[in-house]
């Protein structure tokens, strides 16, 4: 494999409770599209956007997580391997907003310390608002995490959400210094590789969840990262 085949490749978490979002958020991004019905999701779903952070081409894999909690058995295995998140609550749903630590934690125990987003979703129901602005604020500092208000309807700011991330674990990666969780692989992150040589597009789960990725023959990238990664 050459180095110019490399490609960013990124695996990212949307965690929060049910009807917060999470679907919509990830089907907006990836699609373009929105509806107002609401299928609640069954265990995990999986989409992918490509683009482009500081000249470089990443591809995101969004995992969309179901958040109702019979599901949770099924859903923290698909967290494993990820390397950021996206942790939703409500804006009209109180429980969502306090579930917010737990989610947190449950991300935490199978992937560590990950790049993490608090989204504050359905900014466009600010007048039924359930959550002041000041406790979302000390949420996110007290989970050490940028928080971001969108809204999926009206698509504001959703793309920035994964634009956030995606520079930041770019950043991490350039200047892994500090962040040991990308380059070694621990029991709980035995796949923290953020760059891939391999596409997604081509890739198939096994039984336990995680993504076998095979190799792209299409693409030929430059690798300006190559001191930050590990081939997979
Ligand atoms: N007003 C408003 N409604 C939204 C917004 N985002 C999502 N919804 C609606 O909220 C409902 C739930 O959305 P989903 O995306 O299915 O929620 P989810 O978090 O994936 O739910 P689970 O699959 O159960 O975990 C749907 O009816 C959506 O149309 C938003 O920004 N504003």
């Amino acid at each position: 494999m050459r180095e110019e085949e490399l490609e960013v490749a990124l695996k990212v978490v949307i965690v929060g409770n049910g009807g917060v979002g999470k679907s919509s958020m990830i089907q907006r991004y990836c699609k373009g599209t929105f509806t107002k019905d609401y299928k609640k999701t069954i265990g995990v779903d999986f989409l992918e956007r490509q683009i482009e952070v500081d000249g470089e081409e990443v591809r995101l894999m969004l995992w969309d997580t179901a958040g109702q909690e019979e599901f949770d058995a099924i859903t923290k295995a698909y967290y494993r391997g990820a390397q950021a998140c996206v942790l939703a609550f409500s804006t009209t749903d109180r429980d969502s907003f306090e579930a917010a630590h737990s989610w947190k934690l449950k991300v935490e125990n199978e992937c560590g310390e990950i790049p993490t987003v608090i989204v504050q979703n359905k900014i466009d129901l600010m007048d039924q608002s359930v959550v002041n602005p000041e406790e979302a604020d000390l949420l996110a500092r007290a989970l050490g995490c940028r928080l971001l208000r969108t809204s999926v309807k009206e698509d504001v700011n959703v793309a920035a959400v994964f634009r956030h991330l995606a520079a930041r674990c770019l950043a991490e990666l350039r200047d892994p210094r500090d962040y040991d969780y990308f380059t070694t692989p621990t029991p709980h992150h035995p796949n923290s590789l953020t760059i891939s040589a391999f596409s997604p597009s081509h890739s198939s789960k096994n039984h336990n969840g995680t993504i076998v990725l095979r190799p792209n023959k299409h693409k030929k990238k430059k690798n300006v990262l190559k001191n930050a990664c590990r081939i997979l």
